[in-house]
């Protein structure tokens, strides 16, 4: 069982990672491409990250743009500093 974080510390996280947002229980950015092959290209870099971090994120495809969500179903879908960890990671691979 991982722990949860705090919404403060949530909210201090996300100033480290510009474009992301806390809804439903999730971190969560979209990104955008030059077309889907790009898109598939950047979910491929986040797999090879996530197999990394044995912490694995929601991925939404649709054409050129590829939508990320984190949370740890090992804290009852909630925030962790995994997600926030695999955030910073992913952030660095768009
Ligand atoms: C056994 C293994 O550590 C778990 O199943 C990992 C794999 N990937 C995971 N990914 C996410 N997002 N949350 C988890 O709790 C999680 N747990």
């Amino acid at each position: 069982m991982s722990e949860p974080l705090s919404l403060q510390a949530i909210e201090t996280a996300l100033q480290t990672l510009p474009g992301w947002s806390y809804a439903d229980d999730k971190l969560g950015k979209r990104f955008g491409f030059a077309d889907f092959k790009a898109a598939l290209a950047f979910i491929n870099r986040v797999g090879d990250a996530a197999e990394s971090a044995n912490h694995h994120p929601e991925i939404f495809n649709v054409y050129n743009t590829v939508e990320i969500k984190l949370n740890t179903h090992d804290a009852d879908g909630r925030v962790t500093e995994k997600d926030v960890q695999l955030a910073g990671a992913i952030e660095q691979l768009a």
